[in-house]
C-alpha cells in the first residue's frame, strides 16, 4: 500500500532520538509504536540511555547560555517564528499523533494550532516584564528583583496531548530564558519527532527529545546539570517523578490525574447542558485530564437530562480517528481493558446501563470501547477514581448543596463544570468547589492567559498565564548604590561597646 508523506516521516524518524538540532539513531533498545485503530505496529522508540541523556543535556547547556545572551525581542521574534512553524507541520504532525494514540485527525490538528498559540503569548509576555523594582530601603539606591532562567528543564509528557501540553511547557520555559529536553510517552513519541523542525531557527541543543520510558525519564531528572522539571501525567508517576526532583531541590511542576465534577441545575437548559456533557466525557474518548468523569443532575430534571445524554452518545460516530468520526479508539490494549473493567464494577455495583457498555459491533481490530452512559450512586468504585475513557456516570442529586458536597469529595481537584442560569448558584460553585479551575456553562475551555492545573492529588504548580512562566524562572535580589561610599552602619559599628554593655 502507498504511504503518505506523514507515514514516511514516522518511518525515517523511527528509533531516532532528536539531540543538538539533529536526528539521531537511538543506541538503547527498541519497542513497538501500534496504532489504536488497526493494531499494526506504525513505527518503533529506542530507549534512551545514561550516555546519551548525558549528551543532551551538555548540549542543552551550551544552547542555553547562547538563547540567554540574545535580547528580549531577539527571543520574542524567534518565538514567533516557532509558532509560525507549527501551524506549517499542524497536517503532517496531526496526521501522526492520529495514527499513534487514535484521536480524531480534526483533534490532532486543532492540538498543533493551540500549540502555537501559546508560543504567540509567551513570546510576548516575557519580553514585557523581567522582574520588579522596590521602593528601596535606602535612600538613592537602586534595589530590585530580576528574573532569570534555570537552566535546563526536562518535559515529561502523557499520550493524550502530547503537543499542546509540550507546547505549553516549551513555550513558557524557552520564553523564560531556558533549554528543554522532552521526554514524551512511550504511546506517542514520534509525535514529539515530528515536531521538531518548528525549532529550527533556534540554537541546536535549545529544543530537544529523548524518547524512552520511566527509566529515560528518571536519568534525565536525576542528571545535576538539569534544572527542573515538568511532568504531566499520572498520579503514582507524577510521585515518582517529584521524589526523584526532589533529591536536588529542583522545582517541579506536577499536572496530574483528576476526577472532574459536571454539575447540571434545573434551570439549565436540558439540551444545551447534555450536548456538552456528552463533549465533557467522549472528547478524546474520555482521555482529557478535565473530562467530565461524574455527572451529577439535580432530580427535577433527572429523566430528560438522561434521555438527552443518552441520545447524544449513541449519536457518535466511532471509528478509527482518520475517518469522519467523533469518537475513536482508547490509546493502548491496557487503556480498553481497565475501561471495560470499571464499567463491569460499576454494573456490578447496581449501575444502570443507560447506552454503550461495551466494544463496538463490527469493528474487528482496534481499542475501541463505546461512548457509555450509566446511571449511578456516588459510593459506586466508578466514581472515585479517574476512569479516563468513553465513560458517562450520571447521579442524581437533590440540591446544590448536595452537589458540591459530592464535587469535593474526591481525592483531586483539577477543573469542575456547572450548568445552571441562576448567578446565586454559579457563585457559590466557584467559590466553595475545590479544584484549580470551574467553567461556568463553557466546558472544557482553555485561555493562554490564565493559569491551568489543579489542586489535592492534581498536583502543584500552573501552566499557562504568567504563573507558567514563574514556573521556569528564579528570582535574583539586586542592590545598587551609585557610588561606593562608606557607610556609617557597616562594621566596626562605633558605639559597639555601649551596645554591649547594655
Ligand atoms: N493535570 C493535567 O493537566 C493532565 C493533562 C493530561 C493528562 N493528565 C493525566 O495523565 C494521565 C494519562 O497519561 P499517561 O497514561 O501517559 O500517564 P503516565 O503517568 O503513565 O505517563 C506520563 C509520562 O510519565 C512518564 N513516566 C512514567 N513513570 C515515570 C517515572 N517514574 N519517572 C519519570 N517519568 C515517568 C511516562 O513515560 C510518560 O512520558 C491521566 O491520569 C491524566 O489525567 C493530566
Ligand atoms: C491539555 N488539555 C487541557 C486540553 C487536556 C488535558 O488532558
Amino acid at each position: 500500500m502507498t504511504m503518505t508523506p506523514t507515514q514516511i516521516q514516522m518511518s525515517e524518524r523511527s528509533g531516532h532520538h532528536f539531540v543538538s538540532g539533529q536526528y539521531r539513531p537511538g543506541a538503547g533498545p527498541r519497542r513497538a509504536v501500534i496504532d489504536p485503530a488497526s493494531e499494526a505496529v506504525v513505527a518503533h522508540y529506542a530507549e534512551a540511555n545514561a550516555e546519551e541523556v548525558a549528551i543532551a543535556v551538555e548540549s542543552a547547556a551550551q544552547a542555553q547560555r547562547q538563547w540567554w545572551a540574545l535580547s528580549a525581542l531577539d527571543r520574542a521574534n524567534l518565538l514567533h517564528e516557532v509558532a509560525a512553524r507549527l501551524e506549517t507541520l499542524a497536517a503532517t504532525v496531526g496526521e501522526c499523533l492520529t495514527r499513534e494514540m487514535g484521536k480524531p485527525y480534526r483533534e490532532s490538528h486543532w492540538e498543533v494550532g493551540a500549540s502555537a498559540s501559546a508560543f504567540r503569548h509567551y513570546a510576548e509576555l516575557a519580553r514585557h516584564e523581567n522582574g520588579r523594582v522596590a521602593g528601596p530601603a535606602i535612600a538613592g539606591q537602586l534595589h530590585m528583583t530580576l528574573k532569570e532562567p534555570l537552566g535546563t528543564v526536562v518535559s515529561i509528557v502523557p499520550f493524550n496531548y502530547p503537543v499542546l501540553l509540550f507546547g505549553w511547557q516549551a513555550a513558557a520555559a524557552l520564553a523564560a530564558g531556558n533549554a528543554i529536553i522532552g521526554k514524551p510517552s512511550e504511546l506517542t513519541p514520534l509525535t514529539l519527532l515530528l515536531l521538531m523542525p518548528a525549532f529550527e531557527g533556534l540554537p541546536a541543543g535549545l529544543v530537544q527529545v529523548l524518547t524512552g520510558g520511566a527509566e529515560t525519564g528518571r536519568l534525565l531528572i536525576e542528571d545535576e546539570h538539569t534544572h527542573a522539571v515538568a511532568f504531566t501525567g499520572s498520579v503514582a508517576a507524577g510521585q515518582a517523578v517529584a521524589q526523584a526532583a526532589g533529591k536536588r531541590f529542583k522545582p517541579v511542576l506536577v499536572e496530574a490525574s483528576g476526577n472532574d465534577p459536571f454539575i447540571v441545575m434545573p434551570s439549565a437548559p436540558v439540551e444545551i447542558a447534555a450536548r456538552a456533557a456528552a463533549y465533557a466525557a467522549f472528547l478524546n474518548c474520555g482521555q482529557v485530564c478535565t473530562s467530565a468523569e461524574r455527572i451529577y443532575v439535580h432530580e427535577a430534571i433527572y429523566d430528560d437530562f438522561v434521555a438527552a445524554l443518552t441520545r447524544e452518545a449513541q449519536a457518535l460516530r466511532v471509528g478509527s480517528g482518520l475517518g469522519r468520526v467523533d469518537v475513536g479508539p482508547l490509546a493502548s490494549a491496557r487503556e480498553r481493558d481497565r475501561v471495560e473493567h470499571i464499567v463491569a464494577r460499576a454494573v456490578a455495583q447496581g449501575a444502570r446501563l443507560r447506552c454503550g457498555g461495551r466494544r463496538p459491533p463490527g469493528l474487528a481490530a482496534g481499542w475501541f470501547y463505546q461512548p457509555t452512559v450509566l446511571e449511578v450512586r456516588h459510593e459506586m468504585d466508578i466514581m472515585h477514581g479517574e476512569c479516563f475513557g468513553p465513560l458517562a456516570p450520571v447521579c442524581m442529586v437533590t440540591n446544590l448543596d448536595e452537589a458540591i458536597a459530592l464535587a469535593n469529595d474526591s481525592e483531586y481537584g483539577l477543573g469542575a463544570n456547572i450548568f445552571t442560569r441562576d448567578l446565586a448558584e454559579s457563585m457559590r460553585a466557584v467559590r466553595e468547589i475545590e479544584s484549580g479551575i470551574v467553567w461556568v456553562n463553557t466546558p472544557l475551555n482553555d485561555n493562554d492567559c490564565v493559569p491551568f492545573g489543579g489542586r489535592k492529588l492534581t498536583g502543584m504548580g500552573r501552566e499557562l498565564g504568567i504563573e507558567g512562566l514563574e514556573q521556569f524562572r528564579r528570582s535574583k535580589m539586586v542592590m545598587i548604590a551609585p557610588e561606593a561610599e562608606a557607610d556609617p552602619e557597616w562594621f566596626p559599628y562605633p558605639d559597639q561597646d555601649a551596645f554591649a554593655q547594655a
